[in-house]
């Protein structure tokens, strides 16, 4: 298998942790599919783009009714009359009940390298950043899969009562091999929901929880879900995330 050459790294303001054991992870994901690598970024690059996420104000809600997928703005929302907004709520609610069903807001960046402007916006970078240099470098290893070129990527906020239901990510033609989560909530209880669980045979399950800084991968084709936010979380499950591509 022939290497791709790795895209020129375009932004410094995001480092890997000093810390990162390569070779560890390499084992735990070629054993189990996926693995935790804790402090993926240092913790003030992981608070800085934590803190520009949320001061954002061009999230949509996304939402799927069957095949169809809906996107609403926060301002599309605020007019929505409240029996529409119930309406809504419900039909989510009723559809998850049996099928594929997922509700949550998202920010998203273009797959193209070239329409991810250069110093654009945080996100941008960091999705810049994960595709080239020293970073898609360390996923390639962590992978095993030399041929993955870029990280496609989005910002995702769970507020209480979202949800993404069971589903394994493959989706034919987009050459995903692996998923990841960058987590960015430095305080979250596992009451709280927002799980990432691995659907296992005979009901069992591999729950993780949202963490700070740390970066969960596994590899497509596994049964996964995002557990229903509570109404005690006290604000969204935030995270950035997106799959490890092959062009
Ligand atoms: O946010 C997560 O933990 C996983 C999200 C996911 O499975 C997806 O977007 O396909
Ligand atoms: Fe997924």
């Amino acid at each position: 298998m022939s290497e791709a050459p790795l895209p020129p790294l375009s932004s410094t303001e995001f480092t890997l942790s000093a810390s990162i054991d390569v070779d560890s992870y390499r084992e735990s994901y070629a054993r189990d599919g996926r693995v935790r690598i804790a402090n993926f970024l240092p913790a003030a690059a992981a608070r800085a783009l934590r803190d520009d996420l949320l001061a954002r104000e061009d999230w949509k809600q996304v939402l799927n009714s069957g095949a169809k997928i809906f996107e609403l703005s926060r301002s599309t929302r605020a007019e929505l009359a409240p029996e529409r907004a119930t309406a809504l709520d419900d039909a989510v609610y009723a559809d998850a009940r049996e099928g594929f069903q997922f509700r949550y807001e998202t920010i998203r960046v273009p797959d193209e390298s070239e329409a991810r402007t250069p110093h654009a916006d945080m996100l941008h970078r960091f999705a810049q950043w994960m595709s080239g240099g020293e970073a898609l470098s360390l996923l390639r290893s962590v992978a095993g899969e030399r041929a993955i070129a870029f990280a496609d990527c989005q910002a995702t906020a769970y507020w209480p009562g979202d949800f993404l239901t069971g589903h394994d990510d493959a989706v034919a033609g987009k050459n995903r091999h692996a998923a990841y989560v960058l987590s960015l909530n430095p305080i979250w209880r596992i009451e709280w929901g927002g799980l990432l669980l691995m659907h296992l045979p005979q009901q069992r399950v591999e729950g993780l929880a949202p963490s700070f800084a740390t970066l969960d991968i596994f590899r497509v084709g596994q049964p996964h879900s995002v557990s229903e936010v509570s109404r005690s979380a006290p604000g969204p499950r935030l995270s950035v995330t997106g799959w490890l591509r092959s062009r």
